[in-house]
Protein backbone atom coordinates (compact mmCIF):
# COMPACT_ATOMS: atom_id res chain seq x y z
CA UNK A 1 0.00 0.00 0.00
CA UNK A 2 1.03 3.57 -0.79
CA UNK A 3 -0.28 5.78 2.13
CA UNK A 4 -0.55 9.24 1.24
CA UNK A 5 -3.62 10.00 3.98
CA UNK A 6 -1.32 12.25 5.78
CA UNK A 7 2.22 12.92 6.68
CA UNK A 8 1.73 11.40 10.42
CA UNK A 9 2.40 8.24 8.98
CA UNK A 10 5.63 8.48 8.69
CA UNK A 11 8.04 6.22 10.33
CA UNK A 12 11.15 7.11 11.83
CA UNK A 13 14.37 6.17 9.81
CA UNK A 14 17.30 3.87 10.74
CA UNK A 15 18.99 6.74 12.32
CA UNK A 16 16.03 7.71 14.49
CA UNK A 17 15.54 4.01 15.58
CA UNK A 18 19.70 3.93 16.56
CA UNK A 19 19.62 7.22 18.24
CA UNK A 20 16.81 6.38 20.56
CA UNK A 21 18.45 2.90 21.32
CA UNK A 22 21.77 4.42 22.52
CA UNK A 23 20.89 7.71 23.61
CA UNK A 24 21.75 8.07 27.58
CA UNK A 25 18.35 9.01 28.99
CA UNK A 26 17.37 10.51 32.54
CA UNK A 27 14.37 11.61 34.53
CA UNK A 28 12.61 14.60 32.94
CA UNK A 29 10.29 15.47 34.97
CA UNK A 30 13.49 16.08 37.75
CA UNK A 31 15.45 17.74 34.39
CA UNK A 32 17.57 15.27 34.22
CA UNK A 33 17.36 13.80 30.65
CA UNK A 34 19.98 15.66 28.43
CA UNK A 35 18.31 14.67 25.24
CA UNK A 36 15.37 16.55 26.12
CA UNK A 37 17.14 19.68 27.04
CA UNK A 38 19.45 19.57 24.16
CA UNK A 39 16.32 19.08 21.69
CA UNK A 40 13.91 22.14 23.41
CA UNK A 41 17.41 23.92 23.28
CA UNK A 42 17.91 22.88 19.81
CA UNK A 43 14.80 24.22 18.65
CA UNK A 44 13.99 27.50 21.02
CA UNK A 45 17.41 28.59 18.85
CA UNK A 46 15.96 27.77 15.73
CA UNK A 47 12.81 30.18 16.08
CA UNK A 48 14.57 32.44 17.88
CA UNK A 49 12.65 32.25 21.13
CA UNK A 50 13.98 31.80 24.62
CA UNK A 51 12.84 28.57 25.40
CA UNK A 52 11.08 25.54 24.56
CA UNK A 53 9.12 22.34 25.59
CA UNK A 54 8.80 18.78 23.99
CA UNK A 55 5.48 17.95 24.36
CA UNK A 56 3.77 14.81 22.94
CA UNK A 57 1.60 15.88 20.05
CA UNK A 58 0.52 19.10 18.18
CA UNK A 59 -2.73 18.65 19.76
CA UNK A 60 -1.37 18.82 23.50
CA UNK A 61 1.10 21.64 22.16
CA UNK A 62 -2.09 23.89 20.65
CA UNK A 63 -4.19 23.11 23.99
CA UNK A 64 -1.07 23.79 26.46
CA UNK A 65 -0.94 27.07 24.38
CA UNK A 66 -4.18 28.27 25.18
CA UNK A 67 -4.47 26.62 28.97
CA UNK A 68 -0.81 28.47 29.25
CA UNK A 69 -2.24 32.26 27.81
CA UNK A 70 -6.18 32.16 28.16
CA UNK A 71 -8.42 32.55 32.17
CA UNK A 72 -11.34 30.12 31.76
CA UNK A 73 -14.40 32.69 30.24
CA UNK A 74 -11.70 34.24 26.99
CA UNK A 75 -11.98 34.04 23.48
CA UNK A 76 -9.94 32.88 21.05
CA UNK A 77 -9.69 33.92 17.44
CA UNK A 78 -8.53 31.68 15.05
CA UNK A 79 -9.42 30.95 11.19
CA UNK A 80 -12.18 29.00 10.46
CA UNK A 81 -10.77 26.04 9.09
CA UNK A 82 -7.82 25.93 12.04
CA UNK A 83 -7.05 22.57 13.09
CA UNK A 84 -7.63 23.73 16.62
CA UNK A 85 -11.08 24.86 15.68
CA UNK A 86 -11.81 21.56 13.52
CA UNK A 87 -9.98 18.82 14.31
CA UNK A 88 -8.91 18.69 18.13
CA UNK A 89 -12.37 17.79 20.03
CA UNK A 90 -13.20 21.45 20.64
CA UNK A 91 -10.56 21.01 23.55
CA UNK A 92 -9.80 24.72 24.25
CA UNK A 93 -13.64 24.80 25.58
CA UNK A 94 -13.17 21.31 27.49
CA UNK A 95 -9.85 21.93 28.81
CA UNK A 96 -9.10 25.79 28.78
CA UNK A 97 -12.37 26.46 29.20
CA UNK A 98 -12.63 29.27 26.33
CA UNK A 99 -14.37 30.24 23.47
CA UNK A 100 -13.53 29.80 19.85
CA UNK A 101 -14.73 32.54 17.79
CA UNK A 102 -13.93 31.91 14.04
CA UNK A 103 -13.08 34.64 10.94
CA UNK A 104 -13.15 33.10 7.63
CA UNK A 105 -10.09 33.44 5.82
CA UNK A 106 -8.95 33.17 2.74
CA UNK A 107 -6.90 29.62 1.64
CA UNK A 108 -6.02 30.29 5.48
CA UNK A 109 -5.04 33.55 5.32
CA UNK A 110 -7.32 36.18 7.71
CA UNK A 111 -7.67 39.35 6.87
CA UNK A 112 -5.98 41.22 9.42
CA UNK A 113 -8.44 44.22 9.62
CA UNK A 114 -11.43 41.47 10.42
CA UNK A 115 -8.93 40.66 13.05
CA UNK A 116 -9.32 43.77 14.13
CA UNK A 117 -12.70 44.01 14.46
CA UNK A 118 -12.81 40.52 16.10
CA UNK A 119 -10.73 41.70 19.11
CA UNK A 120 -12.72 42.36 21.89
CA UNK A 121 -13.49 46.02 23.60
CA UNK A 122 -13.82 46.12 27.70
CA UNK A 123 -17.38 45.45 28.22
CA UNK A 124 -19.28 43.51 30.74
CA UNK A 125 -21.24 41.61 28.63
CA UNK A 126 -17.81 40.23 26.47
CA UNK A 127 -15.30 37.91 26.50
CA UNK A 128 -11.94 39.11 26.72
CA UNK A 129 -9.76 37.96 23.73
CA UNK A 130 -7.39 35.67 25.54
CA UNK A 131 -5.24 34.16 22.65
CA UNK A 132 -5.36 34.77 18.61
CA UNK A 133 -4.02 31.73 16.39
CA UNK A 134 -2.29 31.65 13.11
CA UNK A 135 -2.03 28.02 11.43
CA UNK A 136 1.09 28.64 8.81
CA UNK A 137 1.25 26.22 6.67
CA UNK A 138 -2.63 25.69 6.32
CA UNK A 139 -3.66 21.49 6.69
CA UNK A 140 -7.87 22.48 5.49
CA UNK A 141 -6.51 24.86 2.77
CA UNK A 142 -4.07 22.37 1.02
CA UNK A 143 -0.70 23.11 2.95
CA UNK A 144 -1.08 27.07 1.94
CA UNK A 145 1.62 29.03 3.19
CA UNK A 146 0.29 31.83 4.90
CA UNK A 147 2.33 34.88 3.74
CA UNK A 148 4.81 37.17 6.60
CA UNK A 149 3.30 40.34 6.01
CA UNK A 150 -0.29 38.89 7.02
CA UNK A 151 1.86 37.32 10.10
CA UNK A 152 3.51 40.97 10.81
CA UNK A 153 -0.02 42.58 10.10
CA UNK A 154 -1.77 40.63 12.91
CA UNK A 155 0.94 40.21 15.44
CA UNK A 156 0.87 44.06 15.10
CA UNK A 157 -2.91 44.50 15.68
CA UNK A 158 -1.99 41.56 18.52
CA UNK A 159 0.35 43.63 19.89
CA UNK A 160 -1.62 46.77 19.99
CA UNK A 161 -3.94 45.04 22.19
CA UNK A 162 -1.95 43.18 24.37
CA UNK A 163 -2.49 39.70 22.98
CA UNK A 164 -0.65 36.30 22.76
CA UNK A 165 -0.10 35.19 19.13
CA UNK A 166 0.23 31.41 18.95
CA UNK A 167 1.44 30.09 15.36
CA UNK A 168 -0.09 26.60 14.76
CA UNK A 169 3.48 25.29 12.87
CA UNK A 170 2.22 21.66 12.59
CA UNK A 171 4.08 22.21 9.02
CA UNK A 172 5.74 25.14 9.95
CA UNK A 173 9.13 23.74 8.47
CA UNK A 174 7.13 22.92 4.90
CA UNK A 175 6.27 26.74 4.72
CA UNK A 176 9.52 27.82 5.48
CA UNK A 177 11.37 25.23 3.17
CA UNK A 178 8.53 26.36 0.17
CA UNK A 179 9.24 30.03 0.88
CA UNK A 180 12.39 30.79 1.54
CA UNK A 181 11.37 32.50 5.29
CA UNK A 182 12.93 31.37 7.65
CA UNK A 183 11.12 29.48 10.65
CA UNK A 184 12.81 32.53 12.83
CA UNK A 185 11.05 35.25 10.81
CA UNK A 186 7.73 33.48 11.15
CA UNK A 187 8.34 33.05 15.14
CA UNK A 188 9.25 36.55 14.97
CA UNK A 189 5.65 37.48 14.62
CA UNK A 190 4.76 35.11 16.86
CA UNK A 191 4.64 34.86 20.94
CA UNK A 192 4.63 31.17 20.85
CA UNK A 193 4.79 28.50 18.17
CA UNK A 194 4.05 24.93 18.20
CA UNK A 195 5.80 22.69 15.54
CA UNK A 196 5.56 18.89 14.81
CA UNK A 197 8.38 16.60 14.83
CA UNK A 198 6.42 13.67 13.88
CA UNK A 199 5.06 14.72 10.56
CA UNK A 200 7.12 15.41 7.47
CA UNK A 201 10.29 15.57 10.03
CA UNK A 202 9.75 12.00 10.36
CA UNK A 203 9.66 11.44 14.07
CA UNK A 204 7.70 9.03 15.58
CA UNK A 205 6.48 11.15 18.73
CA UNK A 206 5.55 14.44 19.38
CA UNK A 207 5.76 18.03 18.67
CA UNK A 208 7.40 21.54 20.60
CA UNK A 209 6.08 24.29 21.57
CA UNK A 210 8.18 27.50 21.74
CA UNK A 211 8.12 31.24 23.55
CA UNK A 212 9.30 33.45 27.18
CA UNK A 213 11.19 31.50 29.79
CA UNK A 214 8.29 32.50 31.55
CA UNK A 215 5.71 30.65 29.28
CA UNK A 216 7.72 27.40 29.13
CA UNK A 217 7.64 27.31 33.16
CA UNK A 218 4.10 27.47 32.78
CA UNK A 219 3.74 25.95 29.95
CA UNK A 220 5.62 22.56 31.56
CA UNK A 221 3.04 22.97 34.64
CA UNK A 222 0.35 22.60 32.66
CA UNK A 223 1.82 19.48 30.73
CA UNK A 224 2.37 17.65 33.76
CA UNK A 225 -1.33 18.38 35.31
CA UNK A 226 -2.24 17.10 31.89
CA UNK A 227 -0.42 14.18 32.92
CA UNK A 228 2.77 14.73 30.20
CA UNK A 229 5.36 14.69 32.84
CA UNK A 230 8.21 12.55 31.07
CA UNK A 231 10.84 10.24 32.56
CA UNK A 232 13.37 9.08 30.07
CA UNK A 233 11.87 10.65 27.25
CA UNK A 234 15.22 10.34 25.59
CA UNK A 235 14.27 7.45 24.00
CA UNK A 236 11.51 9.29 21.53
CA UNK A 237 13.35 12.78 22.29
CA UNK A 238 16.19 11.91 20.37
CA UNK A 239 15.01 10.82 17.15
CA UNK A 240 13.12 14.21 17.75
CA UNK A 241 16.73 15.41 17.29
CA UNK A 242 17.76 13.81 14.32
CA UNK A 243 14.47 14.87 12.62
CA UNK A 244 14.91 18.66 13.39
CA UNK A 245 18.52 18.46 12.40
CA UNK A 246 18.47 16.48 9.57
CA UNK A 247 15.11 16.12 7.61
CA UNK A 248 14.08 20.01 6.74
CA UNK A 249 15.99 20.69 3.89
CA UNK A 250 14.57 17.10 2.41
CA UNK A 251 10.96 18.71 2.82
CA UNK A 252 11.88 20.12 -0.95
CA UNK A 253 11.51 16.82 -1.84
CA UNK A 254 7.64 16.36 -0.85
CA UNK A 255 6.87 19.62 -2.04
CA UNK A 256 7.84 18.37 -5.41
CA UNK A 257 6.15 15.11 -5.18
CA UNK A 258 3.06 17.59 -4.33
CA UNK A 259 3.63 19.18 -7.54
CA UNK A 260 4.15 16.47 -9.42
CA UNK A 261 0.55 14.65 -8.25
CA UNK A 262 -0.43 18.23 -8.84
CA UNK A 263 0.31 18.95 -12.47
CA UNK A 264 -0.77 15.16 -13.26
CA UNK A 265 -4.24 15.04 -11.51
CA UNK A 266 -4.87 18.27 -13.95
CA UNK A 267 -4.99 16.39 -16.86
CA UNK A 268 -7.27 14.07 -15.55
CA UNK A 269 -11.02 14.71 -16.78
CA UNK A 270 -13.23 14.43 -14.12
CA UNK A 271 -10.98 15.81 -11.78
CA UNK A 272 -10.24 19.48 -10.39
CA UNK A 273 -7.76 21.04 -8.03
CA UNK A 274 -8.61 22.92 -4.59
CA UNK A 275 -6.32 25.81 -5.31
CA UNK A 276 -2.51 25.75 -5.89
CA UNK A 277 0.09 23.54 -4.58
CA UNK A 278 2.54 25.22 -2.14
CA UNK A 279 3.91 22.57 -0.08
CA UNK A 280 3.31 18.65 0.33
CA UNK A 281 -0.88 18.43 0.13
CA UNK A 282 -3.30 17.93 -2.94
CA UNK A 283 -6.49 18.36 -2.33
CA UNK A 284 -8.19 17.28 -5.47
CA UNK A 285 -12.55 17.72 -5.88
CA UNK A 286 -13.76 14.40 -7.50
CA UNK A 287 -17.49 15.30 -8.07
CA UNK A 288 -16.50 15.22 -12.25
CA UNK A 289 -16.58 11.88 -11.37
CA UNK A 290 -19.80 11.61 -10.33
CA UNK A 291 -18.65 9.59 -7.04
CA UNK A 292 -18.36 10.47 -3.35
CA UNK A 293 -15.18 11.35 -2.05
CA UNK A 294 -15.88 8.16 0.04
CA UNK A 295 -16.15 6.04 -2.84
CA UNK A 296 -13.40 7.62 -4.71
CA UNK A 297 -11.15 6.75 -1.35
CA UNK A 298 -12.70 3.21 -1.17
CA UNK A 299 -11.45 2.08 -4.96
CA UNK A 300 -8.70 4.26 -4.45
CA UNK A 301 -7.74 1.44 -1.56
CA UNK A 302 -8.83 -1.39 -3.66
CA UNK A 303 -6.13 -0.10 -6.07
CA UNK A 304 -3.42 -0.06 -3.21
CA UNK A 305 -3.27 3.31 -2.34
CA UNK A 306 -4.23 5.04 0.90
CA UNK A 307 -5.50 8.73 0.56
CA UNK A 308 -8.09 10.63 2.51
CA UNK A 309 -11.22 12.67 2.15
CA UNK A 310 -11.09 15.84 3.27
CA UNK A 311 -14.47 16.79 2.61
CA UNK A 312 -18.10 15.51 0.54
CA UNK A 313 -16.11 16.09 -2.73
CA UNK A 314 -12.57 16.47 -1.83
CA UNK A 315 -10.01 13.60 -1.24
CA UNK A 316 -6.80 14.59 0.14
CA UNK A 317 -2.90 13.54 -0.96
CA UNK A 318 0.16 14.29 1.48
CA UNK A 319 3.49 13.39 0.31
CA UNK A 320 6.30 12.93 2.52
CA UNK A 321 9.03 11.10 3.28
CA UNK A 322 8.08 7.57 3.24
CA UNK A 323 6.61 8.27 -0.25
CA UNK A 324 9.16 8.52 -3.13
CA UNK A 325 9.43 9.40 -7.01
CA UNK A 326 8.18 6.05 -7.76
CA UNK A 327 5.33 5.54 -5.20
CA UNK A 328 4.03 8.88 -6.20
CA UNK A 329 3.98 7.43 -10.35
CA UNK A 330 1.62 4.34 -9.21
CA UNK A 331 -0.13 7.13 -7.11
CA UNK A 332 -0.89 8.78 -10.50
CA UNK A 333 -1.23 5.67 -12.34
CA UNK A 334 -4.29 4.49 -9.93
CA UNK A 335 -5.88 7.31 -9.98
CA UNK A 336 -6.00 7.77 -13.76
CA UNK A 337 -7.12 4.19 -14.11
CA UNK A 338 -9.94 4.96 -11.75
CA UNK A 339 -11.31 7.99 -13.43
CA UNK A 340 -10.90 6.11 -16.73
CA UNK A 341 -13.10 3.36 -15.64
CA UNK A 342 -15.50 6.21 -14.26
CA UNK A 343 -15.51 8.51 -16.97
C1 LIG B 1 -2.22 22.06 11.29
C2 LIG B 1 -2.20 20.98 12.33
N1 LIG B 1 -2.06 21.34 13.63
C3 LIG B 1 -2.04 20.40 14.61
C4 LIG B 1 -2.16 19.05 14.30
C5 LIG B 1 -2.18 18.06 15.45
O1 LIG B 1 -1.04 17.29 15.46
P1 LIG B 1 -1.09 15.89 16.23
O2 LIG B 1 -1.91 16.11 17.47
O3 LIG B 1 -1.73 14.93 15.28
O4 LIG B 1 0.33 15.58 16.52
C6 LIG B 1 -2.32 18.64 12.97
C7 LIG B 1 -2.49 17.17 12.65
N2 LIG B 1 -3.27 16.99 11.48
C8 LIG B 1 -3.64 15.64 11.16
C9 LIG B 1 -3.44 15.44 9.66
O5 LIG B 1 -3.21 16.47 8.96
O6 LIG B 1 -3.53 14.30 9.22
C10 LIG B 1 -5.10 15.36 11.55
C11 LIG B 1 -6.07 16.17 10.71
O7 LIG B 1 -5.27 15.73 12.89
C12 LIG B 1 -2.34 19.62 11.96
O8 LIG B 1 -2.50 19.29 10.67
Amino acid sequence: MIDVRSDTVTRPTPEMRKAGYHVEVGDDVYGEDMSVIKLEETAARMLGKEAALFVTSGTQGNQIAALTHCDRGDEVLLEADAHLFLYEGAAMSALAGVQPRTIQGVRGVMNPEHVRAAVRPDNIHFPETGMICIENSHNKAGGAIVPLENMQAIHDIAREHGIPVHLDGARLFNASVASGVSVKDYAAQTDTVQFCLSKGLGAPVGSIISGSAEFIRKARKWRKRLGGGLRQVGVIAEPGYVALTTMVDRLAEDHEHAALMAEAFEQIPGLSLEGSIDTNIVIVNVAGLSMSSDHFVEELTKAGVLAGTFGPDTVRFVTHYDVNRNDIKQVIDRVNELARVRS
